[in-house]
């Protein structure tokens, strides 16, 4: 392939995207993947790495990224660093991305095509050239807003018609979006496990079955659970309690996902309850962290900003061990709201929010941040094994 950089750079003669905020807010740059208008929440994410990953993790449908690291795109993009595919989640995953300086030509032994080409292939729409310091202070101090990127190489703009755009998007309050991007027929996630253990080259037999319901479920959550032994059955959001237990299930697990938890979980909420009820062990992370709150009577809220990066410091009150995680969240379970029957298990060393409970009296426990890194650090990933430890109790 051809990594010249004037491919895809052409010096700028003149501006040919234009960022838009509900508020009448405009930025101007240079328009990324497809020529397009996106309309979504804008938030920002302060991970260094990663950008493949969090462009492709469907909890971020209906969001626009900003990537405050400045120089997103220079190791290029490649087939294994996606954490979904548009076969598996047609629902897709994050609608664009802001950033900083213009994507280089991509520089690592891994890169397969340039950031601006598979972000046109996904159909991405993305703008460059953008103050994602001044940017990311605006977020912070009124929340993040709802926002257009319009990418029109014409550099042609009706802005009063584009701020209305932005204006009429309803917001991810209230919206469910775990249904657009869940799975539409179940599968099983039968990537090969190798264990040192077992010795280079052998696989394992799997240890339990563990039936994960799609909110919009990150490869890498299923593959760290296959390592620690699991055969994994990957069922769409909307399958019923009894059809998730006709499966057998050793272990159940509630993914990640994006939209409103209160709102996806109307229909997913009952059938959590059930699933609690049959005593089977159930680990939730993120979007099924707070629907697992919220099946225990919990409630869950809007957050200011959210939190998304790579460096959230999280207190482990099992081991009083601090981790360092990666979040992407906006929304949170009320530490207020938990009935009696539920420990606290960890907490944000940021703000002090939620970031993980126990029941007491069920075997059921869930985290807000993302053991499964990816990006990020894997500091949590001791999480899985505690979920299989728990499997084998059970069993
Ligand atoms: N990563 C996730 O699962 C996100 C959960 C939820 N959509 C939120 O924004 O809080």
């Amino acid at each position: 392939m051809n990594h010249d950089q004037t491919d895809h750079i052409p010096p700028h003669t003149q501006i040919t995207a234009a960022l838009v905020l509900a508020d009448g807010t405009v930025f101007w740059g240079y328009g990324i993947g497809q020529e397009a208008d996106v309309v979504g929440e804008v938030c920002f994410n302060t991970a260094m790495t990663g950008y493949q990953e969090i462009l492709t993790d469907p909890s971020y449908a209906g969001q626009i990224i900003t990537f405050t690291f400045p120089h997103i795109g220079n190791v290029g993009t490649n087939d294994e660093d996606i954490e979904t595919s548009p076969e598996q989640n047609p629902g897709g995953a994050a609608l664009g991305l802001i950033v900083r300086e213009d994507i280089t030509s991509p520089s690592n032994f891994r890169a397969g095509e340039h950031l601006d080409t598979w972000c046109r292939e996904r159909g991405l729409t993305g703008i460059s050239g953008i103050d994602t310091r001044r940017l990311t202070r605006y977020i912070r101090l009124n929340g993040a807003p709802n926002g257009v990127v319009s990418f029109n190489k014409a550099g042609k703009f009706d802005i009063p018609a584009l701020v209305e755009k932005a204006k009429a998007w309803p917001g991810l309050n209230g919206m469910d979006l775990a249904k657009t991007v869940t799975c539409r027929e179940p599968y099983s996630w039968d990537e090969t496990r190798w264990t040192l253990e077992d010795g280079y080259g052998k696989q394992t037999s799997p240890k339990a079955h563990v039936v994960a319901i799609d909110y919009g479920v990150k490869r890498n959550i299923l593959r760290c659970l296959a390592s620690t032994g699991a055969k994994i059955t990957v069922v769409p959001a909307t399958t019923s309690a009894a059809d998730v237990l006709a499966l057998k299930p050793d272990g159940i697990f509630l993914s990640n996902g994006p939209g409103d938890p209160a709102a996806t979980g109307e229909y997913a909420i009952p059938v959590i309850k059930e699933l609690l009820d049959s005593g089977i062990p159930l680990f939730g992370i993120c979007l099924g962290h707070q629907m697992l709150a919220l099946a225990i009577g919990a409630k869950t809220v809007k957050m200011h900003q959210g939190h998304r990066g790579a460096n959230h410091p999280v207190m482990d009150y099992n081991t009083n061990k601090v981790e360092i995680t990666s979040m992407n969240h906006g929304f949170m379970v009320d530490k207020d709201s938990l009935p009696n029957n539920v420990k606290v298990s960890h907490i944000s060393l940021f703000d002090q929010t939620l970031c993980g409970l126990e029941l007491v009296d069920r075997p059921a426990f869930s985290v807000q941040h993302h053991p499964e890194a990816s990006p990020g650090p894997q500091d949590s990933h001791y999480l899985f094994d505690r979920f299989m430890e728990m499997i084998e109790k059970h069993a």
